[in-house]
């Protein structure tokens, strides 16, 4: 396992870490979409039993066939799992919350929903010792990098580290951070996706046929990624060592400052932060909402 020299993670856990036998364990993912599938895949492979949830038929008979036990009754596999994690869309969650937030108390709840704060997961969790997690779509091939937000007083922390475990590495985190890391490592694999094809759209307009194109840009991606987590090398010393004065590299280099490659990106993570925080702000408003009908309605 490698451990960041620049990280601020206070804990990592390797995929290798799972440290508990989960193989007794039931675990519940509401909403088995995209991440929410290929989270059911990796505990699974951990040895876990998973009951996933989603609404439409197809999609759990899709579910079935890979294998998992799957139901639209997400109040069923709350009661029948010890641990629940919830991969609906944040505007998703009000509806999902009225459904289960009767039946979660004394037990783990991980959310992985971008933006929705752990004071609102709490108020509509009552008595469920409630996590953030912000894993990603690498869980696919084992390499989410996950940020994990641990409330004080946690009494599953280590259970929970080792599920996520199954999709990768994990970064324990305080929460201020972790809108920032859902745009650095959630959003990440679509930002680094645009690279890839902008990289491989530049390789066919050189002339390189496109099979080579791909293998050229996808190993010299994995390569230099490699080169900078092992060796104490900053990503500028890396870039000096490359260009060779009035060489080549200084070319390209010269055209990505004048279209400001970094501006844009250092942008674009700021403005994918931006829109978790105003998430959290959207789903505060229609569940206080949904609270006050229910209060004034019972009156
Ligand atoms: N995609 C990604 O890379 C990542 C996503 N996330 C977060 O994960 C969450 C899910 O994203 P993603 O997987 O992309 O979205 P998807 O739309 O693919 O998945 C959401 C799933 O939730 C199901 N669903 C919605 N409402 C309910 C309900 N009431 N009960 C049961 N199932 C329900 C939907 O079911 P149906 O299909 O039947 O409508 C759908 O399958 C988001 O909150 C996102 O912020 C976090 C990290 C990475
Ligand atoms: O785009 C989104 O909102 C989610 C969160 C991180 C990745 N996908």
């Amino acid at each position: 396992m490698f451990i960041s020299r620049r990280g601020f993670a206070v804990t990592i856990t390797g995929a290798e870490g799972c440290e508990f036998r989960l193989s007794n364990l039931t675990v519940a993912v509401l909403g088995a979409g995209k991440i929410g599938s290929i989270m059911a895949r990796s505990f699974s492979d951990c040895g876990v039993h998973v009951i996933a949830t989603a609404r439409r038929k197809e999609r759990i008979e899709r579910l079935r066939m890979q294998g998992f036990e799957a139901t639209s009754d997400n109040v069923h596999a709350v009661k029948k799992a010890s641990v629940v994690f919830i991969s609906v869309k944040p505007y998703q969650y009000p509806a999902l919350a009225r459904q289960i937030g009767s039946h979660v108390a004394g037990k783990p709840v991980v959310s992985v929903m971008a933006g929705i704060p752990l004071r609102l997961l709490r108020k509509t969790l009552p008595g469920a010792e409630v996590y953030r997690a912000m894993p990603n779509l690498n869980a696919a091939v084992k390499r989410s990098v996950t940020g994990l937000v641990v409330p004080k007083n946690a009494q599953y922390r280590e259970i929970i580290k080792s599920l996520l475990s199954c999709m990768g590495s994990v970064y324990e985190l305080p929460e201020q951070l972790i809108d920032a890391w859902t745009a650095v490592a959630g959003s990440g694999p679509a930002i680094i996706a645009e690279f890839i094809d902008s990289m491989i759209l530049a390789a066919l307009a050189v002339g390189i046929p496109r099979d080579l194109a791909y293998d050229a840009v996808l190993e010299s991606i994995i390569g230099t990624a490699e080169y900078l987590r092992t060796r104490p090398v900053h990503p500028a010393q890396l870039r000096d060592e490359v260009t060779t004065p009035g060489g080549t590299t200084i070319m390209a280099l010269k055209v990505i400052e004048g279209k400001g490659m970094k501006s844009a990106l250092i942008d674009a993570v700021e403005r994918a932060t931006a829109r978790a925080r105003k998430l959290a702000k959207e789903i505060e408003e229609s569940i206080e909402e949904q609270y006050e009908n229910t209060n004034s309605s019972s009156v």
